[in-house]
């Protein structure tokens, strides 16, 4: 149990502005669905001992069947996830049993191993970390009228990813407190933050996005023909 790491992969969402029929994450790429292609990188990596895949209550089934088919037995869970992804994460957290944690978009297949080294080594470090990149753009604090309000200092501003990494015990307090109070974050992180736990960035890469519209399938498609094992 002593510093264990464990992974929950969320994978409940309707994937809206992707706009398929199916799902994004059971969409196929390389033949495989999306999900499958995030569950092998976790179930490779030689640190992460367990995993739990949180779905959608109608595709428990299917994704209990991938799990069989592509031996994927570092998953001991899956379970249904709520109407937002905070809530997908809680009901994950609450199925895990590991000293860390590790919280993943199933919609981020392309996340390298030596990324995840980098997070857990700097989590052990600071107390907390999420893999993040440098914005490219210029961003703008604009009004709901259009107004341009603010330009921050584009140097202090970073793209947040996943995975996002804590002890279990913290993250889970922190997600009670959130539930507690009524806030609601988009990310694990800011959830965290809340309840004064450090976390810290680890530079990542631009690969690692997180699959949202339609045009970020041909750059899946591309990464995946291109991918290389790191
Ligand atoms: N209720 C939810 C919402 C999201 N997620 C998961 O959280 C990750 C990031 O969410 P996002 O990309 O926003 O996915 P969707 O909510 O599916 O997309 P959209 O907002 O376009 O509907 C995805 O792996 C998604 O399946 C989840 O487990 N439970
Ligand atoms: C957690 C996350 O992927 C970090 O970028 C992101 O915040 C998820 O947000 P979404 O609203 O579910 O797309």
């Amino acid at each position: 149990m002593s510093n264990s790491v464990g992974a929950v992969i969320v994978a409940a969402g309707r994937g809206t502005r992707m706009g398929t029929a199916e799902s994004k994450q059971y969409l196929l790429l390389q033949d495989k669905p999306i999900i499958v292609h995030t569950l092998e990188v976790f179930q490779r990596h030689e640190l992460i001992s367990e995993v739990v895949l949180v779905t959608g209550e109608e595709d428990i089934n299917r994704c209990r069947e991938w799990v069989q088919v592509y031996k994927l037995d570092k998953v001991k869970a899956v379970v249904p996830g709520g109407s937002e992804r905070q809530h997908s994460v809680y009901k994950g957290l609450k199925s895990l049993g590991t000293e860390w944690v590790m919280v993943h978009d199933g919609v981020r297949p392309f996340v390298q191993a030596s990324e995840i080294n980098a997070c857990y080594e700097k989590a052990r470090e600071t107390g907390a970390s999420v893999l993040a990149v440098p914005v490219k753009d210029t961003i703008k604090q604009v009004d709901g009228t259009g107004k341009v309000l603010s330009t921050p200092d584009r140097r202090s501003l970073w793209a947040i990813q996943t995975p996002q990494t804590f002890r279990l015990s913290e993250l889970l307090a922190a997600y009670d407190a959130a539930e507690r109070d009524g806030f609601l974050g988009t990310d694990d992180s800011s959830l965290a933050e809340r309840s004064g736990i450090p976390v810290s960035v680890v530079e990542g890469s631009y690969r690692n996005i997180k699959l949202t519209t339609l045009e970020d399938l041909d750059f899946a498609e591309f990464t995946e023909r291109n991918r290389g094992e790191d």
